[in-house]
């Protein structure tokens, strides 16, 4: 029996709170695969405990990792990873995690038998034509252009031309494994534009704090030498998209949200919230990191080096790992919301959080750039819409993003379609609309397990 709609708490009065977040998503998964393609076991500190974060290890494990939890906090876990020879005759699912569909097929082409895929029913439909038919042209056989298939290697490596203009995790899936190819790899992007330059930027940082060779001088072509991939010892910066709608929550109530342990510098998406934010009215100060307990990062002993093939990152801060330098983000809002002119192409995945915001805001929003979120969880332009609508609002689909104007919204039911993002979304409006009920808020799972308890704290802070 589906679990009853969520009744998303309205605000009473301005929100206060230090919401801390557990890891990114993005940087976890990144992490765990390279890890279980190292030259020896390493350790990823602070990792996401999630839908698609345990999807990943289960994935590295059937393939032959071993990964042992070696501690564990509200903050995420601790994971000792132990690569192992990639081991065929393995059946991953991939849920819904994008980061699994599209990282792991390149590694199971290195395995020493047919690796079948599936995932959940909407999985089946997200675009991955791009990408398994690079792998093919690098020596991969594959049985089907979607989920689910087999991929049966060798894979050799060598040149590829592809359009990635669909997801950025074309490139980085191919990226992540490519210096264990025989040959490495050259990808070559022919198309309209790349979304998420960020999380490819992510995946060259990590690759490069690894040892990996990696040539990105020459814009839509990255080049990955073959060699070995170093086991390290690393921590996971907490997930600033995330982050997003707590700090929305800031705007919409007129209060002040502080994040702990704001990377200075960072190669994730939700970095961008600090611009997009302020244009929506907010006002945002950084200040030194007082709030939270201290980061492993900021601790001595948080790189040590001293087991064989463990290797710190030269600076200990490769975009999208924690370091020492961060702060508290402090966000404040008026109570009053601008609307927004914005290009989300290289964000989009923020794009629910900012769509939310535009539903409440005073004056029409456009948001522009993100034709290529028709192929994410659901099809986030037309839910987005259909789901603001259904509460009164005037939002509409345009080819490649959402014109919100505004309108007085009623309560009523906010559907999921199985995102996280818009599940979050609705508990967004539901702070400043009577009577939202937020359908399957259990799929915020996906990345943040904690959603429901981590608002209702938020709400509850006095
Ligand atoms: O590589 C990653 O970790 C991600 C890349 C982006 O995918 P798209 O380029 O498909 O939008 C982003 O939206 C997704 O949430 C995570
Ligand atoms: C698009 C997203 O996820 P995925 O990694 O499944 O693509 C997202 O988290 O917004």
């Amino acid at each position: 029996m589906p679990a009853p709609h969520w009744p998303a708490p309205t605000a009473t009065a301005p929100v206060t709170a230090t919401v801390a977040l557990p890891g990114s998503k993005s940087v976890t998964n990144r992490a765990l695969l390279l890890a279980a393609l190292a030259d020896g076991p390493g350790t990823v500190r602070r990792a996401l405990r999630s839908r698609d974060a345990d999807l990943m290890a289960s994935a590295l494990r059937a393939l032959g990792a071993t990964l042992v939890a070696t501690g564990e906090t509200a903050a995420g876990v601790d994971w000792r990873v132990t690569p192992g020879p990639i081991r065929g005759g393995a059946s991953i699912d991939a849920g819904l995690a994008g980061t699994v569909m599209r990282f792991v097929p390149p590694m199971a082409a290195l395995a020493d038998g047919p690796v079948f895929f599936d995932g959940d029913p909407h999985a089946r439909k997200r675009p991955m034509g791009p990408i398994l038919d690079a792998l093919r042209a690098l020596g991969a056989r594959i049985d089907n252009d979607a989920l689910p298939f087999t991929i049966t290697g060798p894979l050799t490596g060598g040149e590829v031309t592809l359009d990635a203009s669909g997801s950025s995790q074309f490139v980085s899936g191919l990226l992540l494994t490519a210096a264990r190819f025989e040959k490495g790899v050259t990808i070559r992007h022919v198309g309209p534009p790349v979304p998420s330059q960020p999380h490819i930027e992510m995946t060259v940082q990590m690759l490069r704090a690894a040892g990996v060779t990696v040539d990105d001088g020459e814009r839509d072509v990255w080049r990955v030498q073959p060699g070995p991939i170093a086991a390290r010892d690393m921590t996971v910066e907490p997930d600033l998209s995330n982050a997003a709608p707590f700090l929305a929550a800031a705007l919409v109530t007129g209060g002040t949200i502080t994040i702990p342990s704001w990377p200075v510098h960072t190669t994730q998406a939700g970095d961008a919230l600090r611009g997009l934010l302020t244009a929506m009215g907010a006002t945002i100060t950084r200040s030194p990191s007082t709030t939270d307990a201290p980061h492993p990062a900021n601790r001595p002993e948080a790189h040590p080096t001293g087991q064989p093939g463990a290797h710190a990152h030269p600076t200990g801060r490769p975009g999208g790992e924690a370091g020492p330098d961060t702060t508290d983000l402090v966000v404040t809002g008026s109570g009053v919301i601008t609307g927004i002119d914005a290009d989300l192409r290289d964000v989009g995945e923020l794009t629910p959080t900012i769509a939310a915001l535009a539903a409440l805001a005073t004056t029409p929003s456009r948001i522009r750039g993100v034709s290529h979120l028709r192929g994410h969880e659901t099809d986030r332009l037309a839910a987005l819409a259909t789901e603001i609508n259904r509460l009164g609002g005037d939002a509409e689909e345009t080819d490649d993003g959402l014109i919100i104007r505004p309108r007085p919204l009623h309560g009523g039911t906010f559907h999921s379609y199985d995102d996280h993002r818009m599940a979050t979304a609705g508990a967004v409006i539901g702070l400043a609309v009577p009577g939202v009920a937020v359908e399957n808020i259990a799929t915020t799972a996906k990345t943040l397990p904690e959603f429901v308890q981590m608002w209702t704290a938020m709400l509850d802070t006095p």
